[in-house]
């Protein structure tokens, strides 16, 4: 919020005023949430784009202005996004305006959000949660009553990459995106904005629209002639309850009828006559409603492909499948009964706003992104919902930050970001396997090039190769679409990031094969760190999975220490990715010890695989004494002192440069 826009004895004001001391008083001792606002103090980075650029760009194209009236906030699927940015909106908005409820499918997950121990880890959340939980953040897996409460909705749950059908190994699965706009369509009474959270193909906003509008609920089937009278007195009651957006946001609905805001007796009933409105003349449309919404009678395909299995952890996925189950059951049980279809007075405004937060500093992130994005239709509707969700964000985002755009500009952006961002990486990876031939450092070269401002030094740190849920999967979805628009120079470009990615891995499992005389077998192996980057227990697609199991593959002993994942996490990405009759010897083969210097001990080479802090204060002497002889260690991440190493008597070999 930028004080000088509004009157400094605005409530708004005063608020963020008390809030903002609160806030410097409570975490003065937290070093993430106070460095960053020194930060912030010190001023933004230099506009690089010229005048003519931003000429064009619709930053900050609203005047501030704090909200009139309170809101109700809901974000659909409680994961890192969810649950990160939800409890960072409840924690910088005013508590008595805006009200945030998180809901999942996962109780197992929800119960973790309500407990000591939260479903994940993130430097500052905890104390965010716990401030802000049970005052204005909630959460549920209650879904239906947050739904009906809400009156802005944001989606996010995953998309992951599909793993079968139309598109299998590239193409995004919206099967979760679609249950959840079909459980709006269902339990939505009133408008809402729907926001895009999850990182989706481009116009997905356009394939959500359709399957709102086409299921929404109708008027008549909220309101039989019997509860007229009684729903007429009720109408300020439903307003105050949970139509808060309607009244401010589209405040000349209250000149409708009353029955319009009926909330009482209500019946879901679910119809989809309109469904084959969809456009799915192309391939592209073709392929991204290929799991569901082509039909009225493919319910139980629906059924089918919704249990298909993503990047769930134990147990979740089976709860999430059957909670789809339920509802695509109870919608086919409702049409069924041919309900006469009737026009809604609902109103959905999709709005794109993708989130470019990184795991690790997810918090930071959230409190001073770079850059907030708000894509929606240029249509009155469409920019008043835009307006909205620009004035939630100015309570803590300065407005320059805040960018308004197209709603396929903002969707692809965010695919654009995560492809530009792991290309960097996959540069300089592509330039480590060259300086370990050629005996030049890759850290110099990075160094120098960094210097470069057109370059700049973030981002260009050679590894094991990127990890993480979503570069991978983006850059696939980013192929895919390349290839359905008829691209494939574009899509082939894109294709080799991943490429270079897979190859650095596998570059680096050779190296290490063949400095232990070319077999592992018998031999004893220490892996520090799994999770795909440090300060996240988070492994999807983590670099340390294919190089556990390269090394299971070679009959090695495998002794993983990682500072947060659990030992029931590690479990299940070996089985995941055993083949079912190697499983149980995997298993076997592997150990997974409860600190570094155990994981060590014994053994005939560490291979650092996550650039955790606490590996670099190791006492490498103590380790080096317990170990077999020789005793090699393979620096994947470029975090340890290498001659300190070699003249404790280590063989030492790190990723792009000859030790
Ligand atoms: N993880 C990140 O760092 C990150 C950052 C930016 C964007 N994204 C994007 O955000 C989206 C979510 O990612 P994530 O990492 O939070 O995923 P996640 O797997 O951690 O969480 C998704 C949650 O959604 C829930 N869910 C699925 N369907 C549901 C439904 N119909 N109703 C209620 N809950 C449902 C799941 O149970 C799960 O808990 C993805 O599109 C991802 O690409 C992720
Ligand atoms: O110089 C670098 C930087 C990162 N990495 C690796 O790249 C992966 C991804 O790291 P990072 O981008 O920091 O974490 P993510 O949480 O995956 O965040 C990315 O993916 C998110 C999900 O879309 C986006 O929101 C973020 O903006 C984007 O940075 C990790 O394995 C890192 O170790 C490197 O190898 N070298």
């Amino acid at each position: 919020m930028l004080s000088s826009q509004i009157s400094p004895n605005s409530p708004i004001t005063q608020f963020n005023s008390i809030k903002n001391f609160k806030e410097t008083f409570e975490f003065s001792n937290n070093s993430i949430l106070s460095n960053t606002n020194v930060n912030q103090i010190s001023g933004y980075p230099q506009n690089i784009y010229s005048e003519k650029t931003k000429e064009n760009i619709n930053t900050c194209s609203f005047g501030i202005s704090p909200l009139e009236t309170p809101i109700n906030i809901c974000f659909i699927g409680a994961g890192y996004v969810g649950g990160t940015s939800s409890a960072v909106m409840a924690y910088k908005c005013p508590e008595n305006m805006v009200k945030v409820t998180v809901c999942d499918i996962s109780h197992e997950k929800i119960n973790a959000w309500n407990s000591d121990k939260l479903p994940i880890y993130e430097p500052g959340l905890e104390d965010i949660v716990k401030k802000q939980r049970g005052k204005n953040l909630f959460f549920t897996t209650d879904l239906n009553s947050s739904i009906d409460a809400s009156d802005i909705i944001f989606i996010s749950v995953g998309t992951p990459t599909k793993k079968k059908g139309f598109g299998a190994g590239q193409a995004a699965d919206l099967k979760y995106v679609e249950c959840a706009a079909r459980k709006i369509a269902q339990i939505s009474k009133n408008s809402k904005i729907i926001v895009e959270k999850s990182t989706v193909p481009c116009r997905t906003a356009e394939h959500i629209r359709t399957i709102l509008d086409s299921n929404k609920l109708s008027h008549k089937q909220t309101l039989s002639p019997k509860n007229h009278s009684k729903n007429n007195n009720n109408i300020s009651n439903s307003i105050n309850k949970s139509n808060n957006f309607n009244y401010y946001y589209y405040n000349s609905e209250l000149n409708i009828k009353n029955e319009d805001f009926n909330v009482n007796n209500f019946n879901i009933n679910y119809h989809n006559d309109n469904i084959n409105n969809i456009n799915n003349n192309d391939d592209y449309n073709n392929s991204m409603d290929s799991s569901s919404i082509s039909n009225n009678d493919s319910t139980l395909t629906d059924i089918d492909s919704c249990s298909e299995s993503n990047t769930f952890y134990q147990g979740q996925e089976q709860e999430l499948n059957k909670s789809i189950f339920d509802d695509l059951l109870e919608i086919k049980l409702k049409k069924n009964r041919n309900i006469e279809n009737e026009k809604s007075s609902c109103h959905f405004e999709i709005l794109s706003n993708p989130e470019f937060l990184s795991e690790g500093t997810a918090i930071n992130d959230l409190l001073y992104p770079d850059r907030v994005l708000i894509g929606g239709l240029q249509t009155k509707e469409g920019i008043k919902a835009q307006n909205l969700l620009y004035q939630l964000y100015s309570y803590w985002i300065p407005k320059e930050k805040i960018i308004t755009m197209s709603l396929w500009s903002s969707e692809l952006s965010k695919l654009a970001a995560n492809a530009l961002l792991a290309q960097r990486i996959s540069s300089i990876n592509a330039l480590s396997a060259l300086c370990e031939e050629v005996g030049a450092d890759i850290q110099e070269v990075s160094y120098a090039c960094g210097l470069d401002t057109r370059i700049g030094s973030k981002f260009l740190n050679a590894s094991i190769g990127f990890g993480g849920s979503c570069f991978k999967k983006d850059i696939l979805n980013l192929v895919y679409l390349c290839n359905v628009f008829k691209l494939p120079e574009v899509a082939d470009y894109w294709m080799q990031v991943i490429k270079m990615n897979e190859y650095r891995k596998t570059k680096f499992i050779k190296n290490i094969l063949n400095r232990l005389f070319n077999t592992l077998s018998g031999k004893s192996i220490t892996v520090f760190g799994f999770s795909f980057k440090k300060n996240t227990k988070d492994t999807r697609e983590s670099a340390a999975i294919t190089i556990v199991m390269a090394l299971l593959q070679e009959n090695a002993i495998i002794k993983i220490y990682d500072p947060k994942v659990t030992k029931e996490q590690i479990y299940y990405d070996i089985k995941e990715n055993s083949d079912p009759q190697e499983f149980n010897e995997n298993i076997s083969n592997t150990i997974i010890c409860d600190s570094a210097y155990d994981a060590a001990h014994k053994s005939d080479a560490i291979i650092i695989c996550t650039e955790w802090d606490e590996f670099t204060t190791l006492n490498y002497q103590n380790i080096y004494n317990n170990m077999n002889k020789p005793a090699f260690i393979f620096d994947g991440r470029l975090i340890l002192n290498h001659n300190k190493l070699k003249k404790i008597g280590f063989i030492v070999e790190a990723i792009g440069k000859k030790i």
